[in-house]
């Protein structure tokens, strides 16, 4: 049976699946739709399956989020290597608004981070050539992709990475910092 932490911020979930071992190795189960609907989110199902490389450690991607009626929740777990995962929450009605939850996730603790609809999401990796694999509940839509400047010193943070040696897409370099995104 998965087990499943919550933060001080209502929505993100942090999933710990159980993992049978035995000499030839370990098997788990790493998404089951009854089990997510019954634990973690009732509301949400996933239609898209994504999965990125990133070669050099300190690679950043995001902060990214989709506009409503296109906002995606996501589930996003790690195959090879390491990151720090971030959520922050951009609900304009929320009392956490702005807050964000931090966690490492690594193809050595196999852990899950459920990042809801109406959070900004991205990651920086810790180790070269680390792979990412994530679930989202809506399908990608360019005209609804919007991102939040990673480094926004509002956020508070604590990238593993300074802005002088992350890499970072060009497009990643260039979004609004929080107090002028437009949601
Ligand atoms: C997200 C996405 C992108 N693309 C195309 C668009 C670009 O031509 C290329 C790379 O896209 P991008 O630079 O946005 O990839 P990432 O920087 O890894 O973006 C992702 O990284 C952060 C961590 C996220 O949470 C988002 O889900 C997602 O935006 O793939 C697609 O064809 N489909 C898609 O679903």
């Amino acid at each position: 049976m998965t087990t499943i932490e919550r933060f001080a911020i209502a929505g993100p979930a942090l999933l710990h699946p159980k993992v049978h071992g035995d000499a030839r190795g370990h098997f788990f189960e790493a998404f089951r739709q009854d089990m997510f609907q019954r634990h973690v989110d009732p509301a949400v199902a996933f239609v898209q399956d994504n999965q990125s490389l990133s070669r050099p450690a300190g690679t950043v991607r995001g902060l990214h989020f989709q506009l409503e009626p296109r906002a995606q929740a996501k589930l996003v777990r790690v195959l090879r290597g390491s990151i720090l995962d971030v959520a922050v929450d951009i609900r304009p009605s929320s009392p956490t608004f702005g807050q964000h939850v931090a966690v490492t996730l690594s193809a050595e603790n196999r852990a899950q981070l459920y990042v809801p609809a109406g959070f900004a999401h991205g990651f920086c990796t810790l180790e070269p050539d680390t792979e990412v694999f994530y679930k989202t509940s809506d399908y990608y839509s360019p005209e609804h992709d919007r991102g939040l400047a990673w480094n926004d010193p509002a956020l508070g943070i604590d990238w593993p990475v300074t802005e002088t040696a992350a890499t970072l897409s060009d497009r990643d370099r260039k979004h609004p910092r929080l107090s002028d995104l437009a949601l």
